[in-house]
């Protein structure tokens, strides 16, 4: 294994091997602090230009499997890890995860001390990274080059603020996933039809969805409103992605388009702040964010606290405390109160519109990777649908589907 070297962007280096693909990689730095879940997380498409350090100290345990992939590729800039398993030990491994990063030419470093590195970016904040190895740690006629150029490149890459992403993460056709019955097969008659906006979703997503009986028409990110609507759709879905929420404007005009017609909706992640910020909020960038599978977060219509699966850098800036008139617009969608809440640090982890019916969660309750405590909102979302299509909600008289 040759040697490989890690460089911040301000100056700080760490030493380590060569692990998956040698070369040069660079991208934002964040910290990924799941005991489980490498391959979920490798897979997630919200890690598109994203170098991910996993804090659990023993990552490729398991090898790499056909079942557990969130896409059809892996999309992490890079990846940091401390110690390497030497080999992969599960029944459902078909692949060693060292050899899975060569494949998708992914560049990594092992060998890392991987809980200092954290502890900087903790205190200094996510930043730009690069990951050197093979060819690129050397000049041509064989010397070392030194850190300052190495640094000089870091600095040359784009800052995550104000990057516009999911066009390069989303599909380019629309596709349909099949709502299923108890017994697993394809129903008939799906409960309910769902037009899905893919800004970066997971296959859980979806799964979620139609194994609730709902069918799932999934659109690429530069869908239209148009396109949303010809899916007849009972409810709108908007997934999670990379890049900055103040940057996704044709997005935030579609959802607008959604919320105007009272269309029932539901978004995760990126999609809890593109409803942020079609509802008039602003976004920012938090300092070192949340990923991971055990973030404590309590949902404010039960009071239940739930352990999430979490992976965000930008959060949604709106008052805690009380109900608020949402900003867009002077007040055009109403009501809105922060439904969900991260116990540790108060970030808002949700958002409910009180005079439409719409929600959003900045987690992940698909859960692949994470434990399975907020399932029950892809019931809620159903509900949602079903109720608001009988017109047996409270506010039926002023809901009408179709509406502008
Ligand atoms: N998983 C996501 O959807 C991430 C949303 C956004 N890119 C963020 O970093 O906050």
């Amino acid at each position: 294994m040759s040697d490989a070297i890690l460089v911040l962007e301000d100056g700080r280096t760490f030493t380590g091997r060569a692990y998956g693909a040698t070369g040069r990689t660079l991208g934002e730095i964040v910290f990924n602090t799941g005991m489980t879940g490498y391959q979920e997380t490798l897979t997630d498409p919200s890690y598109h230009r994203q170098i991910v350090v996993m804090t659990a100290p023993h990552i490729g345990n398991t090898g790499v499997n056909d079942e557990d992939a969130e896409s059809r590729r892996i999309w992490v800039a890079g990846f940091v890890v401390r110690d390497p398993a030497r080999r992969s030990s599960s029944w459902r491994a078909r692949r060693t995860l060292d050899d899975e990063l060569v494949a998708h030419g992914v560049v990594g470093i092992s060998d890392v001390d991987t809980r200092a590195l954290t502890r900087h970016l903790r205190e200094r904040g996510v930043m730009r990274a690069g990951i050197f190895s093979g060819d690129a740690l050397v000049r041509p006629e064989g010397e070392r080059r030194p850190v300052d150029e190495l640094v000089d490149e870091v600095l040359a890459a784009p800052v995550m603020a104000g990057a516009d992403l999911a066009g390069e993460v989303s599909v380019d056709e629309a596709y349909v996933v099949p709502a299923l019955g108890p017994d697993g097969q394809p129903l008939a008659e799906p409960r309910a039809r769902v037009a899905a906006v893919d800004l970066g979703i997971k296959s859980m997503t979806p799964q979620r969805l139609a194994e609730r009986g709902v069918e799932v028409h999934v659109l690429p990110a530069t869908s239209a409103i148009d396109d949303v609507l010809a899916v007849g759709p009972d409810g709108v879905f908007f997934s999670n992605g990379p890049g900055d929420p103040s940057a996704a404007r044709h997005e935030i005009d579609v959802l607008r388009g959604v919320l105007d017609r009272r269309i029932p909706f539901f978004g995760i992640c990126y999609g809890n702040q593109l409803f942020g910020r079609a509802l008039g909020f602003g976004t920012y960038k938090l300092r070192y964010g949340h990923r991971g599978v055990n973030q404590p977060v309590v949902d404010r219509t039960t009071g239940k606290v739930e352990i999430t699966a979490h992976n965000h850098g930008f959060a949604v800036d709106a008052p805690l405390d009380a109900e608020t008139v949402a900003p867009f617009d002077g007040g055009r969608y109403g009501r809105v109160r922060v439904s969900h809440v991260d116990l540790n640090d108060d970030v808002v982890e949700g958002l409910e519109a009180l005079d439409l019916p719409a929600f959003s969660v900045q987690y992940h309750p698909e859960a692949a990777a994470g434990p399975h405590d907020a399932a029950y909102l892809f019931d809620r979302f159903l509900d949602l649908m079903t109720t608001h299509r009988d017109g047996s909600t409270p506010d039926a008289a002023t809901t009408e589907k179709g509406a502008a």
